[in-house]
């Protein structure tokens, strides 16, 4: 590259994939991840035993692919599918072709505000992501450096990982510190769920010992009085944290919950939050004592700087749900996020398999619940998409 040249962006494309990968509540049949876990849908008896029956895989995956002129690509997935296609085809593409790739901080904020009147959190959020983090891998491949040297480098040589899924004590015997189950029954079922919800997590602490961490996953499925009651019959049992247990609209409740919890219970939420304004709600309120943005959801790479560093000043931790490479990447260069979240994709979580497969190639997985640094060291997110996955792109522009 001569000097002082650097290629600008010549297109960005949306594709639009099915089957598992970074929508991953996109499996088959008889997958823990839809046996009949609880949500706020489950009110309804007709929605309850399965997430799918409501439509929580409808959309499908988001590949956003960006160009630069010298014809170095960068890619990125998350979800939103054709929706999400839609708004970075005909909205988004705007504020980066002929742009040089280096203003992440323009083009983010032009993505953001010039969609803010339909936008704000959710889909469009989930869009912005999705191109920002392309933005990023595109950045890295044309410097040659991974995505975490471009953020201030490693601040330690190796990251460790709880696992979320059905069997936390398959976990505990794969090397993993902790497990995070989903909670199966809500507030529709009543004491009889209660005591269901209880009496698997005294099975599962039984089968770990008194050491290992167990975490409750709540999916935004409760209300504070059925929290409360959870959090308290649980603490005997060891429970580390709650999570997500109220609707992230919720922030009064969650700031009541925190107050409710048992002493040493941590309240952990945010994987459904955006923004920095979001995590500021979430933080100025005192709602939680983890938040949990989702990178490929919240904002992408250059708005969760924002938040990891709001989170720091405050002494909040910031451990990302999920997102696999992208959120690898971050968490690897952060002192307030000393461990990562590894979601068990096999269909019995009873193995490691990649997070996001089969989209991606070469997406590194823990062994023995911990992952190298140096595994991270390829340009951009380090990661390729695998075109033997059908890919679809509905629109253009
Ligand atoms: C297991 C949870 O219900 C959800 O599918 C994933 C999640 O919230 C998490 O990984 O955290
Ligand atoms: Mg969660």
């Amino acid at each position: 590259m001569p000097r002082g040249w650097f290629p600008k962006i010549k297109q960005v494309r949306a594709f639009v994939v099915r089957g598992g990968g970074a929508d991953y509540h996109d499996q088959g049949e008889g997958h823990w991840i839809d046996d009949h876990i609880a949500t706020p849908m489950a009110r309804y008896p007709e929605y309850r035993r399965s997430r799918q029956s409501f439509g929580i895989n409808v959309l499908g995956t988001l590949v956003v692919e960006i160009e630069a002129d010298d014809g170095t690509m960068g890619f990125a997935v998350t979800t939103g599918g054709e929706p999400a296609a839609f708004i970075v085809e005909k909205h988004l593409a705007r504020f980066l072709e002929g742009r040089d790739p280096r203003e992440t901080e323009k083009i983010w904020d032009q993505m953001y505000f010039s969609t803010q009147y339909y936008g704000r959190k959710g889909l469009v959020v989930n869009a912005i992501s999705g191109v920002d983090l392309a933005l990023w891998d595109l950045l890295g491949r044309l410097r040659q450096e991974p995505v975490h040297h471009l953020l201030g480098g490693a601040v330690r040589d190796e990251l460790q990982f709880y696992a979320t899924g059905a069997r936390p004590d398959l976990a505990k015997q794969m090397g993993f510190i902790g497990g995070k189950m989903p909670l199966h029954h809500g507030p529709a079922e009543g004491i009889e769920g209660l005591h269901k919800n209880i009496a698997e997590l005294a099975e599962m602490r039984s089968r770990v010992g008194a050491d290992f961490w167990l975490m409750l996953d709540c999916w935004m499925a409760l209300d504070l009085d059925y929290a409360t009651r959870l959090a308290h019959a649980a603490h005997e049992h060891g429970l580390k944290w709650i999570e997500e247990a109220l609707s992230p609209d919720d922030y009064w409740g969650y700031a009541a919950l925190k107050q409710a919890a048992p002493k040493g219970m941590l309240v952990t939420t945010g994987e459904h939050e955006a923004t920095r304004w979001g995590f500021r709600m979430l933080l100025d309120m005192e709602c939680c004592d983890i938040i949990q943005p989702d990178v490929g959801w919240c904002g992408g790479v250059t708005e969760l700087i924002k938040i990891a560093n709001y989170a720091d000043a405050k002494g909040a931790l910031m451990i990302p749900h999920g997102s696999s490479v992208y959120s690898y990447h971050f968490v690897v260069t952060r002192h307030n996020s000393p461990f990562a979240e590894f979601l068990m994709m096999a269909p019995k979580a009873d193995q490691v398999v990649p997070m996001f497969h089969p989209q991606l190639i070469g997406e590194p997985v823990p062994e023995n619940g911990r992952l190298k640094a140096s595994a991270l060291d390829k340009p951009g997110f380090g990661v390729e998409l695998n075109r033997d996955v059908p890919l679809a792109r509905p629109y253009t522009h």
